[in-house]
């Protein structure tokens, strides 16, 4: 884009063109490219005084180029850029200074590889190659004999390895982060795996053999007996990765999936997982290359072959390493070591495309695992026949809610109707969510969070003995503060979520009336129903939680609780969600903890306050009337100071 202004009509001996103010005292676009044609000629000068070397050129024309560069700038637009862009070159320099090795490498295996890559080196092995066939071969120019068995060899030895290593790791990171809770299982597993992460390849393969020796005998030397080296070295590799993705997802999709009453392992494998695929993948891949170059641990557990072999529980068995290893140090003809270094080379190529075969593999797999965003498109069909919610009346006898040994909420006990809104309302850390979170037991996804007293839900006690959490979850909906739709999934899939999370089955008809139903209950449908195999996270926030809220609707539940739903949204998807609210009261029981207290005025036909003595004390219910009291007439005290704005 240009960035000068054109001047309409120049006059005689005014140049057409003119900078515009804000572009004036700007560097030239050619700056840059020039310091760095001047950085790499004057570079490959100073390198030739020294003694010239790729090395040297490349380290004085960057060391050129990250003073030139910046100092130019710096006396064309000042300091501060000049200063700005010595951080932006000493980005970009370093990411050169990186793959200038990794150009180097990948060119040199090609260079050298690439003659070597013949029918014989794919499809043949060295079994009966002697060194007088590689005497004849300078004369000839064919080289007989090729890497097949070490093929063979790397693809079984690292299969096994990899069958071994993946689901290990894998179960042992979903472990750690789901289950351990920092407990001392969890810290002893992290220690282990941070020791293995370091043990030395040649430990490894002792190892293995040490174990197999003692079981079937000394040198007792497989396929097998090496991918259990390579599974020592694999298995912190994949529980770190795995680990460091399974972190990232945010715990806001597990929270969204268990107030839809999906059991945590389904949680775990349904949303959790998929949302990290593609990093999991990536790791195990990374994983993978670790071992498939290993040479120490295969010398001393495969041994050793030049015949294909297929078994890897029986017989010796060579890979590619292995194989490189052995035509470098032990040539087949030691008069003419080239046909040797030939193979070598040649194999050294084959062992990085399978790497970058792997990757590939690695990321189809991942895209064939997380779920399709890009659903069937429908249009507006038949209408369903409608919900048929139970709105149900909540009692709260003599309620205590405990973080650990912290008391949050303190012996409150209230009724509230069916086919209500009811607002908690009350200064912050009062414990207005962790309160509305015992409506439905979310509280007990939270580490050392537990409840006493009762909630009965037209008079059942949703703790009472044997009641599970996961069906308190299907009933009581719940529908958070931040829009939190499942990123893998579509805006149908979300509105299925609890549905397909849940492992039930609907006809695909039903799933349509399903979510035409749910995303008009939500006030959506016209918005979406063009694009419903479009992701939901491309929404407008506003549009994300009314899905939310479709979603939660979709389950059926006879109670929705709302934690504060419009704190993150503009005023307008404010008050659609307000209406949304009003819509629904008429079938469901609506509890909404709100810091607005003109939302609350609006939306509740019943308020409560919780208010809190100072830091460290318990939250406690103060009033709870119908709203326009609460606002108007309240009967305490520190109710009136807090809703005329007195304090909080
Ligand atoms: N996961 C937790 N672990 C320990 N203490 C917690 C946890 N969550 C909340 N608390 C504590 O419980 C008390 C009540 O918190 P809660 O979030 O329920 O208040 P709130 O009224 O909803 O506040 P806000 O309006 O700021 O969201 C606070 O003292 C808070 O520090």
């Amino acid at each position: 884009m240009s960035t000068s202004t054109q001047t309409s009509q120049p006059g005689p001996g005014v140049s057409p063109v003119r900078r515009s103010k804000l572009t004036r005292g700007q560097r030239p676009r050619w700056l840059v490219p020039v310091v760095g044609v001047v950085a790499v000629v004057a570079g490959a000068a100073l390198a030739a005084l020294v003694g010239f070397g790729i090395a040297l050129w490349a380290l004085f024309a960057a060391v050129i180029f990250l003073v030139v560069g910046p100092l130019a700038v710096g006396l064309i637009e000042g300091s501060r850029a000049g200063k700005d862009s010595l951080m932006t070159f000493l980005v970009y320099t370093a990411f050169v200074l990186a793959v200038i090795p990794l150009v180097s490498v990948i060119w040199t295996v090609l260079v050298n590889g690439v003659p070597g890559l013949t029918g014989n080196m794919l499809w043949t092995s060295m079994n009966g190659v002697t060194g007088l066939q590689d005497n004849t071969a300078g004369s000839s120019g064919e080289v007989v004999g090729g890497a097949y068995h070490a093929i063979v060899g790397t693809v079984s030895i690292t299969f096994w390895a990899t069958v071994m290593s993946v689901p290990v790791g894998l179960l042992t990171a979903i472990y750690l982060v789901e289950y351990s809770q920092g407990g001392w299982l969890g810290k002893a597993i992290t220690f282990f795996v941070d020791v293995m992460t370091g043990i030395p390849s040649i430990v490894a393969g002792l190892f293995a053999a040490a174990l197999f020796g003692m079981i079937f005998g000394p040198s007792t030397r497989t396929g097998f007996v090496a991918a259990v080296a390579l599974t020592v070295l694999m298995i912190p590799t994949v529980v770190k990765n795995t680990e460091e993705m399974l972190r990232i997802v945010p715990n806001e999709l597990r929270e969204a999936s268990y107030a839809l009453g999906v059991r945590k392992w389904r949680t775990i494998l349904k949303v959790v997982i998929p949302t990290a695929i593609s990093g999991i993948a990536s790791g195990v891949t990374l994983a993978i290359a670790r071992v498939i170059g290993e040479t120490a641990p295969l010398l001393v557990t495969a041994g050793f072959a030049t015949a294909i072999n297929w078994n890897s529980f029986s017989g010796w068995m060579t890979t590619l390493p292995t194989f490189i290893y052995y035509q470098i140090m032990n040539p087949t003809s030691p008069t003419n070591p080239d046909p040797s270094l030939q193979r070598a080379w040649a194999a050294a190529l084959i062992l990085i495309i399978i790497v970058m075969l792997l990757n590939l593999v690695a990321r189809l797999i991942a895209r064939a695992f997380a779920p399709k965003t890009a659903g069937a498109e429908r249009g507006p069909n038949h209408l369903s026949e409608g919900l048929t919610p139970m709105s149900k009346r909540i009692d709260v006898e003599h309620l205590n809610v405990y973080y650990g040994d912290f008391l949050a909420v303190q012996d409150v006990s209230m009724n509230i109707e069916p086919r209500s809104v009811t607002a908690f309302i009350g200064p912050s850390g009062c414990g207005k969510s962790t309160f509305l979170r015992t409506l439905n037991r979310m509280h007990e996804v939270i580490p050392g969070a537990r409840a006493e007293g009762k909630v009965l839900l037209d008079g059942d006690d949703l703790y009472g003995k044997g009641v599970d959490p996961v069906t308190v979850r299907s009933m009581v909906g719940m529908v958070f503060q931040r829009p939190n739709p499942f990123p893998t999934m579509s805006i149908r899939d979300n509105v299925l979520a609890g549905v397909k999370l849940n492992n039930k089955r609907i006809s695909s008809s039903d799933a349509d009336d399903l979510v035409e139903s749910s995303l008009r209950g939500a006030n959506l449908w016209n918005e979406v129903k063009d694009r419903l195999g479009k992701p939901g996270s491309g929404l407008s926030g506003g549009q994300q939680q009314r899905l939310c809220i479709a979603r939660a609707i979709a389950v059926k539940p006879e109670v929705i609780l709302m934690d504060e739903p419009c704190s993150a949204l503009d005023p307008i998807s404010t008050l659609a969600i307000e209406d949304l609210i009003n819509d629904i009261k008429s079938d469901y029981t609506v509890v909404i903890v709100t810091h607005n207290m003109q939302q609350a005025s609006r939306v509740s036909d019943k308020t409560a306050f919780f208010n809190i003595e100072g830091t460290g004390k318990p939250g406690r219910l103060i009033e709870y009337a119908p709203t326009s009291e609460i606002f108007n007439t309240p009967q305490k005290q520190e109710t009136e100071d807090y809703v005329s704005g007195r304090f909080g």
